[in-house]
Formats: structure tokens, sequence, C-alpha cells
């Protein structure tokens, strides 16, 4: 298939491009894993051979790829006017077509409104920041006796139990949370790859986790409806499904896609940035001199004031955290494409994109372009804190944009900075053997990050 020979579109400009096999496509290629820090030998080799904007055929669609900051831009702000979700079927499948990712119009507005209530600002000040200080001492707190720990795994710790507690009131560490979360990282895995349903491929692994969770929201669902039933109002839970069971019409089945979208997005992202923040700061130790003077500073403010829980005070004052926060989302590259469809004819460039036709958005190409980001493959907190950070700043895409911004941004930077907190306060770490973060195409470190962790002598120890 070529929409060359497509007599539909003969007439228009398409951008150049290769079709690659029959069915497959450039699939493979696509798929292969390369460091998260750059674009990979596909996407290089292309936009060197067509340009930035190109023609492809990617997971089971002939796609134009875009790794032009300018054409990103256009698509993450006209969502919904001009172009409409269109996920590769792998996505669609494992997160149920209920998700919030492929709804559009008002009932995207409706999902999305439950969304941006979950982590409105008020939950944000109190109850998930000091959630989020809680877990993460608990969680260094038993890297005194160990010496090599997985960064990976550590940072999945908070993230996951943040998400269980806030979303379906699960204790964390308990047996139920555990097997979630295993059940969680099998789902993660086939998220991004070929649909193919036959033993053992990631596809058909992370489908049977699906039918599980779900299993468990629905029992939760379940419990609570029969709670309700018998007016044991006392103990009704302060949770996301809670909440929407309370205001919303949603069937279960919607319920089940929401609850399980909003647990992945909200865990599995943040957890990746936590090991990226480790890793590049790992290899920059001046940048780790500058955080902990940040974060002793903001602790020896407190001792004077009593409490040593962090306030949102205090997390506002992490000026330079937010800069290691920006640099890590920048240049590890968590979320490495959007796809869309373009819901009406498009002119780009000079380019056609046609009615119906799929458009993937390379995120990671913008962040590592050197004429937007100079020395991009330089991790360089630095960088933002200088006042041009307009042009930095509309090319910062980790969270996408227009309609569709990431409702959770400020709950996962929190997260992240509060992580930080704990950290620099109390470690010194260093890499325990050699590993990466790579794009599988999403991403992962594949040794889970192993690093050596050392008590400071002076350590804070607020856990
Ligand atoms: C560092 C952490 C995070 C990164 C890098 C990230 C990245 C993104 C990106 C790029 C999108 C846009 C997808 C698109 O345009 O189709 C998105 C959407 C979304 N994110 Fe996040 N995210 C993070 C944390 C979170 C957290 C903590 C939550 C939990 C509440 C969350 C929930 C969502 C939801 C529900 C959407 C869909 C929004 C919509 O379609 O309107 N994310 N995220």
């Amino acid at each position: 298939f070529s929409w060359r020979s497509h007599g539909q579109w003969k007439a228009f400009r398409l951008p150049q491009g290769d079709m690659g096999w029959p069915v497959l496509g450039e699939t493979l290629p696509f798929l292969k894993p390369h460091p998260s820090t750059s674009i990979g030998d596909f996407m290089e080799q292309r936009t060197s051979k067509y340009g930035t904007i190109f023609l492809s055929n990617l997971l089971g669609k002939p796609t134009v790829v875009s790794t032009d900051a300018e054409l990103n831009r256009f698509i993450l702000q006209n969502d919904s006017r001009l172009f409409e979700p269109g996920w590769s079927r792998s996505i669609v499948e494992v997160l149920g077509k209920h998700s919030i990712l492929f709804q559009v119009g008002d009932a995207h507005k409706k999902m999305r409104s439950i969304n941006l209530n979950f982590v409105n600002n008020a939950k944000l000040k109190t109850p998930f920041l000091r959630d989020a200080y809680r877990i993460a001492a608990f969680v260094m707190s038993s890297w005194k006796n160990k010496s090599v720990v997985l960064g990976k795994y550590e940072a999945t710790k908070l993230t996951f139990n943040m998400m269980a507690k806030n979303i379906l009131s699960m204790e964390p560490g308990t047996p139920a949370t555990e097997n979630l979360r295993k059940e969680y990282e099998a789902f993660a895995k086939g998220v991004v790859s070929l649909p193919l349903n036959l033993p053992r491929t990631a596809y058909s692994k992370a489908l049977k986790a699906r039918a599980y969770i779900l299993k468990v929201v629905w029992q939760c669902m379940e419990e609570r409806l029969c709670r309700k039933k018998d007016r044991e109002e006392e103990d009704a839970k302060d949770d996301l499904l809670q909440w929407t069971l309370e205001n919303s019409n949603y069937s279960e089945e919607q319920i089940g896609d929401l609850i399980l979208g909003t647990f992945f997005g909200g865990y599995n992202t943040t957890s990746k940035a936590i090991a990226l923040a480790i890793y590049f700061l790992g290899g920059c130790p001046k940048a780790v001199e500058h955080l902990r003077e940040e974060h002793v500073r903001i602790i020896q403010g407190k001792r004077q004031g009593g409490n040593s829980e962090l306030s949102w005070d205090d997390y506002k004052q992490m000026e330079f955290t937010q800069c290691v926060i920006n640099e890590t989302l920048r240049l590890g590259n968590i979320v490495p494409y959007i796809q869309r469809k373009a819901s009406t004819h498009i002119k780009f460039k000079g380019y056609d994109i046609p009615q119906g036709c799929y458009v993937m958005a390379v995120l990671p190409a913008v962040h590592l372009d050197p004429s937007l980001f100079e020395f991009p493959e330089q991790f360089n907190p630095w960088r933002w804190q200088s006042d041009y950070g307009m042009k930095k700043t509309k090319n910062f895409m980790a969270f996408g944009g227009g309609a569709r911004l990431c409702p959770g941004a400020e709950l996962g930077r929190m997260e992240m900075a509060v992580f930080l907190h704990h950290l620099v306060i109390n470690f010194n770490w260093e890499l325990a053997e050699p590993d990466l973060p790579m794009a599988f195409p999403s991403l992962d470190f594949p040794k889970g990050l192993p690093i050596k962790v050392r008590l400071l002598s002076n350590a804070q120890l607020a856990m």
C-alpha cells in the first residue's frame, strides 16, 4: 500500500519517504532500541534523507512523521480543531477504548475535568505533598542498610504508591498493592508493541494484565456500591474512584478505563522521570552540590519554624530543582511521540496532509535540536536559569501542549522535587554498573539503574 499510488491523494504534495515492507512497513527499524538521549538511527537517517517532515508506514499506519519543532507545536496546539487522536492499535487495545487519550469533543472535556479535579491545587498542596514526603522518606529509610539499590524500582515505589492511595485508597506496600504493581509492569511493556496476540508477546501479556487490573477496579467499585446501599457513609473513601462514582454517570467500562489510565499515566511517567534525574545527576556532581545547597537552605529556614515536613511554600522555593526537572525531562525524553489523525485537509510548509492521514509528532527531535538548545546532548540544568527562556519554554514539549497538555504535570514535578529533596540531603550516589536510559521505544533502564548509595555523615534523615 502506498499513498503515492493512492488515486485519491495523487494530486497532493505529500512529504517524501519510504513505506517499507507490506504490512510491517518500517515498524521494525522504528522500534529498534536506542538511548533516549538521542533520536535514534531511524529518525536521524530519515530526517537527513527526506527532511524534518517525512512519510513512513509505522505500527500499521501510513504516517506523516514530524521531527520539526513548528509542525509539532502546530499539531499540539490544534488538537480537536484540526487533529484528533490517532494512536496505534496496541495503545488503544491495552489502554481501552474509553481512555481519555481517545476521547474527542465534549467527552474529552468531561473526562479531562475529572482528571483536573483529581490533581487540583488544594489536593496538590496538602494530601499529595504530604503523601509524597512521607512515602519518599519511607522508601529511602530502607536504603540505610543497603549499599546498592535499583533506582528504577525505588522511584516506582513512590509514584505507584501515591496513585494506589489516592485513586483506590490502597495502602502502600500491602500484598494487594504489590500484586497490582507487578501487573502494571507487564501492562506498561505492552502499551507500545506490535499488536500480535500470540503467547508470550509483550502485547498479549499486557492484555492479560489489563484484565487483572480491571478486575481489581471493578471489585473496589462493587464494594463501594454495596457500602453505599448499607449506608456506611462514615467510612466513605476520599479518592478518585469514589469521586467518579459520585459525580459522573459513567458506565462500569468507562470508569474502568479512566481509573486504569490515570493510574498508568500518573505513576509510569513520573517514576521514569525520577530515575532519569538520579541518572543524570549521578554524572553531574556540580548540579548535585547546587541542589543540595538549595535543599539544605530550605531545611535550615524551617528549623526556626518547627514542622520538618515540606510545605507548599518550601516547594515553591525550589528554583534550581525546577531547572534540574526541566533539563531531565528535556534530555531524557519520556514520551517519545504523540500520534494524531488529520480531521481535515491541512497544508503545512508547502506539504499536504490529507484528511484522515496519521501524523506522529516526535518530541525528542525538538528537545535535542542544536539550533534550539545549545549542546543539546549535555545535561545542563543552568540553561533553564537565564531569562531568555521563552524560546526554550515553547520548545519544551515533555508534557505535550494545547487541549491535551498533561493535567498531572505539576503533580509529577512535585513528586520529583520531593524525591530529590530526600535524596540530596541524605545520600551520595553513583552508578554501580553502566546502565543507560533506552527508548524501546518506551523508556527503560535495561539493568534497572543500579546505584551505590552512601548515607551522608550529616544526613538530615527526616525519615
Ligand atoms: C513527569 C511526568 C509526566 C510526563 C512526562 C507526562 C507526559 C504527558 C504527555 C506528553 C501528555 C500528552 C499526551 C497527548 O497529547 O496525547 C500527557 C497527558 C496526560 N497525562 Fe501526563 N505526564 C506526566 C505525569 C502525569 C501524572 C502524574 C498524571 C496523573 C494524574 C498524568 C496524567 C495524564 C493524563 C490523564 C493525560 C491525558 C490528558 C488529555 O488527553 O487531556 N500525567 N502526559
